[in-house]
């Protein structure tokens, strides 16, 4: 493990992902492996989550495409260092902010969008000129397996690897030295690699998990609230990040709820949901049963049914539920959905502040300030309002969560962001040291004023019309006369010492 990160270090070190160019050439190069090797991938996907070739098309590739594109297009101006507003004191410098790559990135991937989970990261770690170690999840092993055979087919070899294996390799993973550490995956394993990443000092983007709730206000329009709310939950067999977790509701509201999800379902599936190619599975037995274990108890409105053998757990919604119960407790991340009745929006928002910070929620209402206040009211990583997921569809806004649902936060320019280092830069000249002199000791009553000055002084917008007038007499004095640099010096500082002066007696 070490040897292979050293070799990535070594890489990075030869400079040759820094240049916009290269960056550029690496990031056609993945889009040229999805098109080229869409089956591949598709059916890695499938053979994992049991996922049809057109939803793997549109919950992953699409979303890989679109932010390679993206990436694309906008990288040139990205890359460009940014001048920033200067003071007095350097008003004569170069100030600006020039983005530069983190250097080795490692990027642990999760298992239930393993491919569009580990390449979008990875497109925002190439972006920023970084060199990337990822570790797909080895859950979705058959993706796992396409993505480390492809990636070194198109891109290069010694700054883009992959490392496949489960805990031991990870663990083992993370006790090496990174600049970065992008991890997607449970709260729990989150904690661990925050806590190895601290031994380094490495900052780290963590996408997790959590409850992530959805309020149905009574003014709203229930067939296309259920709609939407059965789309979000039921997609990926319910394993999905920001999947609505649970309903909160008023009671008058559940029997409704409950018969238009259960008629939408069987517009979406079919009245044989287990011949669906769009319904997928649950990935392994232990989440089955974990998931299963989260139904004893409650009242089924419908749904309920399982298939052990192919780990098909049937959409189901759960009525009258207890807060105190288990499937109350943990994030659901199968098809299950719960609904806790509450009395109005104002106990929605007590629920909802009461536990961990959730990555989404979600508001249903016609009533905008009604959204705009559990908006205000409550935190979460983010929001879709009268919709679900469609928050992580924009990439141009920035996507993660939030206390216990994560830190940091990548998609576009926010991942290009997350993988850079903002490095501030001035460049001042070794002449005008007349003005430097005032920082230097032996300090003195006039030096404080005149850092004050130069530090605090701010300029309403008639001063500065002022100032700008008295610069333009400057550069014109400064065109007629010969000895330029010594007529600048002196008018600037006649003007400097008015202000100060002015500015000294407006103090007192
Ligand atoms: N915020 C997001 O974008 C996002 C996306 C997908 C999933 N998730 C969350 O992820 C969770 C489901 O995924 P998961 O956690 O089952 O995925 P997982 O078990 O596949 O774990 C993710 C990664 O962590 C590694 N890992 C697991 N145990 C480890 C350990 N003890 N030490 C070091 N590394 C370890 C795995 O090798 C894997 O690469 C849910 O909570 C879900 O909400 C979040
Ligand atoms: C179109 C669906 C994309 C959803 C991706 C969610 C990421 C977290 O699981």
């Amino acid at each position: 493990m070490e040897r292979e990160v050293q070799r990535v270090r070594q890489a990075f070190l030869s400079g040759r992902s820094r240049s916009l160019r290269f960056r550029l050439q690496q990031l056609e190069a993945l889009r040229r492996m999805v098109q080229e090797r869409e089956k591949d991938i598709l059916a890695a996907i499938a053979a994992d989550l049991c996922k049809s070739e057109f939803n793997a098309y549109s919950q992953e590739v699409i979303t890989v495409l679109g932010e390679i594109d993206f990436m694309l297009e906008n990288l040139p101006e990205w890359v460009t260092a940014k001048p920033v507003k200067k003071n007095l004191l350097t008003m004569l410098d170069e100030a600006y902010i020039q983005p530069q790559p983190l250097g080795v990135v490692l990027i642990i991937g999760a298992w239930n969008y393993p491919f569009v989970l580990t390449i979008q990261p990875l497109i925002g770690a190439i972006a920023a000129g970084n060199a990337v170690i990822i570790k797909p999840s080895e859950l979705s092993e058959n993706t796992a397996k396409i993505v480390a055979k492809l990636l070194p087919q198109y891109l290069d070899q010694d700054l883009y690897i992959v490392i496949n294996g489960g805990v031991e390799e990870t663990t083992e993973l993370l006790k090496q030295r990174f600049d970065h550490v992008f991890y997607t995956g449970n709260t729990a394993v989150g904690k661990i690699v925050m806590e190895a990443a601290a031994k380094h000092l490495t900052p780290v983007t963590l996408e997790l998990g959590g409850k992530s709730p959805c309020y149905v206000d009574k003014d709203c329009d229930l067939d296309i609230v259920c709609r939407r709310i059965t789309w979000g939950k039921y997609m990926n067999c319910g394993q999905t990040c920001i999947a609505p977790d649970y309903i909160l509701c008023e009671a008058s509201l559940q029997s409704q709820i409950v018969w238009k999800i259960k008629e939408t379902v069987k517009e979406f599936y079919g009245e044989n949901i287990k011949e669906s190619p769009d319904y997928e599975r649950i990935i392994n037995l232990r989440h089955f049963k974990r998931i299963l274990s989260l139904l004893e108890g409650q009242k089924i409105a419908f749904g309920g049914e399982t298939d052990e053998a192919t780990r098909y757990i049937a959409p189901t919604v759960l009525t009258d539920v207890d807060p105190k119960t288990k499937v109350m407790q943990e994030e659901i991340f199968g098809p299950i959905l719960p609904i806790v009745p509450v009395k109005n929006v104002d106990e929605a928002i007590d629920f909802i502040n009461e536990r961990e910070k959730p990555l989404a929620l979600y508001v249903f209402s016609h009533n905008h300030k009604l959204i705009k206040r559990m908006i205000d009211e409550t935190s979460s990583g983010g929001v879709t309002g009268n919709d679900v997921i469609m928050h992580f569809m924009l990439n141009s806004l920035p996507f993660g969560g939030v206390g216990s649902s994560g830190m940091g936060a990548y998609h576009g320019k926010h991942s290009f962001d997350t993988f850079s280092h903002q490095r501030p830069c001035l460049l001042k000249s070794l002449k005008r040291e007349g003005a430097n002199k005032l920082r230097y000791p032996p300090n003195s009553q006039s030096k404080v004023d005149w850092g004050k000055f130069f530090l605090l002084k701010r300029f309403n917008k008639e001063k500065f019309g002022l100032l700008l007038l008295t610069f333009l007499g400057i550069v014109a004095a400064v065109l007629v006369k010969k000895h330029q640099a010594v007529l600048r010096r002196k008018a600037l500082l006649i003007f400097l010492v008015v202000h100060r002066l002015r500015w000294s007696s407006k103090q007192r």
